[in-house]
């Protein structure tokens, strides 16, 4: 369960989906991308623009509850990568590693790189850009919004007031 939380705005994103484009450029040229959806999938599109690659594929992996478990089960596979020779699986994170595992079981000739990774989903990805503590929760662009917040001084106010 995490007791923190680390707040990525759109700028901080971009700005790591880029470093992560650096990064992976050496290890080019590639065919193409593979997004891990749906985290994966803006990430993805900014280090595609940023390497010039235009084939994207997807693949989509779902953990359900009700499943023996909680084991994650492959919804969309990615046909055009084949065994990912040549492409890059981009996700916007490891945390257990559950997802990366079974994500490079299908592709294991691919290089994958996310943005951050958690200590026990690091040793499942090639490359990350910054590391989090395993309890952080790290709360996406697309999983906030802006909030009004009283000043200190007035406490109780409500953000209706
Ligand atoms: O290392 P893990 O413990 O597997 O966690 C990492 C995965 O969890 C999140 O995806 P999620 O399955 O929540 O779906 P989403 O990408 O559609 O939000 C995140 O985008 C990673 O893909
Ligand atoms: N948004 C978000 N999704 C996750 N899925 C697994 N770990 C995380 C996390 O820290 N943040
Ligand atoms: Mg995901």
């Amino acid at each position: 369960m995490a007791t923190n939380y680390a707040t990525v705005t759109w700028d901080q994103l971009h700005r790591d989906a880029r470093l992560l484009a650096t990064d992976l450029m050496p290890r080019g040229p590639f065919k193409g991308l593979v997004a891990v959806t749906r985290g994966g999938l803006i990430p993805a599109a900014i280090v595609a623009r940023e390497l010039d690659c235009r084939l994207i594929e997807t693949i989509s992996v779902v953990t359900y509850d009700e499943e023996e478990k909680g084991k994650p089960v492959v919804i969309k596979a990615p046909d055009v990568a084949g065994d990912g020779e040549g492409f890059i699986v981009v996700d916007d994170l490891v945390d257990s590693g559950v997802t990366a595992r079974i994500v490079r079981e299908r592709l294991p000739k691919a290089v994958f790189a996310c943005l951050y990774a958690k200590p026990a989903g690091k040793p499942l990805t090639d490359l990350f850009v910054a590391e989090v503590p395993q309890d952080t929760w790290i709360l996406f662009p697309w999983d906030t919004a802006p909030l009004f917040v009283p000043p200190l001084a007035r406490k109780s106010e409500t953000p209706t007031g």
